[in-house]
């Protein structure tokens, strides 16, 4: 009977990469101050037996780091692992564990360049598994069944944490501590409770088996920089990071991606020279950057974000630089991805 009930469930691969919800503080009490990535993949499995009863579940440690301390080359790997897996038979969805901070980083990355229907969800946790109210074990039960779920098919990478399902595209880090933490400005695209998915929109931009990046064809990534827009700026960061060999600096601009008078001669000096400039807001949840809007963009060519923010914005750059250096396609993949 046992069998029987193996064969039904779904299999799901649990790629461990650190994070606060692998964390442990001192006591029970420390929900915010702890160390992350100290629990290896065998312990975040068995500290959740349930997981046995809506899949059949395995785990890897691809890797045990704090996720602000993630690279370039940690996200290769994983990108190129999780390609693996959605490659074999055996395998009907994948979760990834990962830390908060550069999560939506990561979910965005996989979202762009794995080419597979199969669901491929991000989770994390605010607090480490040894807090009192701990998150992660009921985000990782929720990650794994959504993982498990053929409803979770083609719908690009998703994110479950706070019983919501959100797009790995959309989402981001909005409030730190509380386990709210992760909002989109478009609203989650279901929920998930005790298990059980509830959907109620899809991703309009284009994802996974309708991108046309390939996990497969990239062994390396452009270096693309953020400089922050502000009261009183001057063009020093900027300069620094083209000096530094940024390919594209992102503009993690004020408002609509406006850019400082004092800084706008630097930007078209650095784009003569051959340097992206890339337009974004700094506004948290809902900067929306038009071309034109602000800065003539025509004129300067320079590329607008649109609604990906900062961190966002850079991934899609550095995906995109691997195909183009053209400012115009640059755009479209904007308006696009
Ligand atoms: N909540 C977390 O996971 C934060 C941690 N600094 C990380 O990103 O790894």
């Amino acid at each position: 009977k046992e069998a029987e009930q193996q064969q039904k469930l779904a299999n799901v691969v649990i790629l461990a990469t650190g994070g606060t919800i692998a964390g442990a503080g001192a006591s029970a009490a420390n929900s915010a101050t702890y160390q992350a990535a100290k629990l290896g993949i065998d312990k975040l499995i068995a500290g959740v037996p349930e997981l046995a009863d809506i899949a059949n579940v395995r785990g890897e440690q691809v890797m045990q780091i704090a996720s602000e301390s993630i690279s370039n080359d940690d996200l290769l790997k994983l990108a190129k692992r999780v390609a693996e897996l959605a490659d074999s038979k055996d395998v009907d969805g994948i979760v990834i564990t990962h830390g908060t901070d550069t999560l939506e980083e990561t979910a965005y990355f996989l979202n762009l360049v794995e080419k597979t229907d199969k669901p491929i969800v991000v989770v994390g946790s605010m607090r480490p598994g040894t807090a009192m109210s701990a998150d992660g074990m009921l985000n990782l039960y929720n990650a794994v069944a959504v993982a498990g779920d053929k409803q979770s098919r083609g719908k690009g990478v998703l994110v479950t944490m706070n019983d919501e399902i959100q797009s790995g595209r959309d989402v981001s880090k909005s409030v730190n501590i509380k386990t709210e933490a992760f909002k989109s400005a478009w609203g989650p695209m279901g929920m998930v409770v005790e298990g059980k998915s509830y959907w109620f929109r899809l991703p309009a931009k284009r994802h996974t088996s309708n991108s046309e990046f390939d996990i497969k064809q990239i062994s390396s990534l452009p270096q693309v920089d953020i400089a922050y827009g502000y009261g009183n700026v001057t063009d020093t960061a900027y300069k620094a990071l083209a000096q530094g060999g940024a390919k594209a600096i992102i503009h993690a601009g004020t408002g609509n991606g406006s850019v400082s008078s004092r800084v706008v001669p630097a930007l078209q000096e650095l784009r003569k020279e051959g340097v992206q400039i890339i337009r974004s807001s700094h506004v948290n949840q809902g900067g929306f950057v038009l071309r034109n809007a602000e800065q003539p963009d025509d004129k300067n060519d320079w590329v607008v974000a649109h609604d990906l923010n900062p961190q966002k914005a850079r991934i899609l750059a550095m995906v995109a630089m691997t195909k183009t250096q053209d400012s115009k396609e640059l755009q479209r993949i904007f308006w696009e991805y």
